[in-house]
């Protein structure tokens, strides 16, 4: 199987992307592992190493790999959060840049729903204040027309009119994720980022949001970027998948395809530890995620590859193109059926 890297791929002219990350890096200085107490011996930790990712204006994608693989420091640059430390991280053609300098537009389009969703909500706030706080930050309607919207953003997450005079305290965890996504809807972006949005709640109230993300996505036209450790959940809700490992994005393309036939063997993996949702293609994966300090030589999966061979642990691929929008870092990509 012929694996090109994307850069020597000329891809078909599709709609120009939202987010481009190109070979990114964030490489964080932490102490020294087994440094003495007085010295300040550092050592950079790889957390990101040249990802290479074009989100694609109105699409959804399910960011995932196991904890510790670089999904939320990848958010992290998406939001503007943190700045690269190397390659470049693209907002609508323009540099993403940090914090405030990022601009009102950016903050405007680009809404968050955190994982902590109660811990993200003033609890002395009603519900009401909480989702007039957006609409009067971004001047979204006047005044007088406040109270009408919120209680058109509440109906849209589900959650009944009188929910606005209500505090955070009295709604149950599911509530509050509606009440999250209704303050991050509020200033009408374009894309809605979640991390691990539905995580901690019981099926049914799972599988309840999960319907609202996907209606919301379709119906407003969101670009939707939803970091989950679940590949149940990115299989419902998602068109496109990224399958991060230490700090590399190792395969991405349409969720279905992905998942039908995994190309990498960590992606195949994965999807075998999966069983509630899938039979069992492959073993599931052995050990431990290695430390991003101490990187494998070639493949960084190699050490835990059931397929790895002799050449894995001396070359390193890199993401490269497989057929329309896939692409894979393997040197050695399952054959696809
Ligand atoms: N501010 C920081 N300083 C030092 N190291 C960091 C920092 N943020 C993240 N890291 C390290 O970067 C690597 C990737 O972390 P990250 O939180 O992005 O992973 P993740 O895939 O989101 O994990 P999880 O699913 O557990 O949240 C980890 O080794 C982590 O310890």
């Amino acid at each position: 199987m012929i694996v090109q890297t994307l850069s020597e791929t000329k891809a078909p002219v599709t709609e120009q992307p939202i987010f481009e990350l190109i070979e990114v890096e964030q490489v964080f200085e932490v102490p020294k592992p087994g440094r003495s107490l007085f010295s300040r011996e550092t050592v950079g930790l790889r957390a990101l190493d040249g990802v290479r990712l074009n989100i694609r204006k109105g699409t959804s994608l399910a960011v995932v790999g196991e904890s510790g693989s670089g999904k939320s420091t990848l958010l992290r640059v998406l939001l503007g959060l943190d700045r690269p430390t190397g390659g470049r991280a693209l907002y609508r053609s323009k540099p993403i840049l940090e914090g405030r300098a990022t601009g009102v537009e950016f903050a405007r389009d680009v809404a968050m729903v955190y994982q902590d969703a109660r811990g993200s909500l003033d609890p002395r706030m009603t519900i009401g204040a909480l989702i007039a706080e957006p609409l009067r930050h971004f001047k979204i309607v006047p005044r007088q027309d406040e109270a009408a919207r919120v209680s058109q953003l509440l109906d849209r997450v589900g959650l009944p009119a009188d929910a606005a005079d209500r505090y955070p305290s009295g709604l149950s965890g599911g509530q509050v994720r509606r009440v999250a996504i209704a303050r991050a809807l509020a200033s009408e972006p374009s894309v809605l980022v979640a991390d691990e949005a539905v995580s901690g709640l019981d099926v049914s109230t799972q599988a309840q949001l999960l319907i609202l993300l996907r209606s919301l996505q379709r119906d407003m036209g969101l670009t939707l970027i939803f970091i989950t450790h679940d590949l149940g959940v990115a299989s419902f809700l998602c068109e496109e998948i990224a399958i991060m490992y230490l700090g590399r994005i190792v395969e991405t393309g349409p969720t279905d395809a992905v998942l039908d036939a995994p190309s990498h063997p960590y992606s195949a993996a994965l999807r075998a530890a999966a069983p509630q949702f899938f039979e069992p293609l492959s073993e599931p994966l052995s050990g431990e995620i290695p430390s991003p300090l101490n990187l494998p030589a070639g493949c960084r999966f190699s050490t835990r590859c059931p397929k790895v061979q002799d050449n894995c642990r001396l070359k390193d691929p890199q993401l490269g193109k497989l057929g329309p929008r896939r692409a894979v870092a393997c040197l050695h990509p399952l054959e696809q059926q």
